[in-house]
């Protein structure tokens, strides 16, 4: 089943009444890297995870390919800032990613090392994946969502709270990833990264997406004041949480 294009329409998360998400917008051709940029508790955490169905909307819908279907098969992985790592080896907690595919052990373990020299952590196999440190739980969780081949990946964040080196081998993971085929849908908070790595903005402020353009377009000609504010760091905290 094709998932592309996928079409958000009026998309909301109404928790106790409150408005997390206020009906968002949102339409992904199957191609690329797109970031979503927005100030803290514009709701783009909710909108990754309604995606990929961890989160139920309470109205609104999405339509995954032409058919528009309401959800898709398979093929939409998330990998969150803290990847989840069970008490086990490296190459355990990638393999992991495989067992819903019916392959055998040897084989699983074959492809687990490959994926591992793909993102630099071969030598590392062995090792406890609980004791990697914060870059290198963040190339784990990519290796095992990367492993499954998703159609669509989406990040949260992947590179909070790293530093410069780690963040740069995290994105030539990234970039790997889309070369290879995949949709990325990843949030930052990293305006530099964004022209980096991106090439369209979804801008989400108070719950909906204010703008969804080109990367080059957004940073010279953001068509929002929150947009132009944010971009400057000036928007007032009140409009962060109350949308345009
Ligand atoms: N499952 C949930 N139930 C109720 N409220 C939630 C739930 N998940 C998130 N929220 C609330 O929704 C709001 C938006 O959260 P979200 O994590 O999406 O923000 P964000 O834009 O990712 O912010 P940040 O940049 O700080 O990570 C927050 O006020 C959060 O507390």
């Amino acid at each position: 089943m094709a998932i592309f294009p996928l079409r958000i329409s009026g998309l909301r998360f109404r928790p106790n009444g409150r408005e997390v998400l206020a009906g968002i917008d949102l339409e992904l051709g199957d191609e690329g890297i797109t970031l979503v940029l927005g100030p803290n508790g514009a709701g783009k955490s909710v909108l990754l995870r309604a995606i990929c169905g961890l989160v139920e909307a309470s109205g609104g819908s999405m339509a995954w390919g032409d058919e528009g279907a309401r959800r898709p098969e398979q093929g939409v992985m998330m990998v969150f800032q803290r990847p989840m790592m069970l008490r086990a080896s490296v190459l355990y907690n990638v393999a992991l990613g495989l067992k819903p595919l019916g392959l055998r052990a040897d084989e699983r373990r074959r492809r687990a090392l490959a994926m591992l020299e793909r993102v630099g952590l071969a030598d590392r196999a062995a090792d406890s994946a609980r004791h990697l440190s914060g870059g290198e739980q963040q190339r784990l969780g990519l290796a095992r969502a990367w492993l499954t081949k998703p159609r669509l990946l989406l990040l949260d964040e992947p590179t909070a709270s790293l530093d410069p080196s780690a963040s740069a081998e995290v994105e030539r993971i990234i970039r790997e990833i889309r070369t290879d085929g995949t949709r990325i849908l990843m949030v930052t908070h990293n305006l530099a990264q964004a022209t980096r790595l991106g090439d369209d903005i979804v801008f989400v402020s108070g719950g909906r997406v204010c703008e969804h353009t080109a990367v080059r377009e957004f940073f010279s000609r953001p068509r929002s004041e929150e947009a132009r504010l944010f971009i400057q760091g000036e928007l007032p905290w009140k409009m962060r949480f109350q949308g345009a």
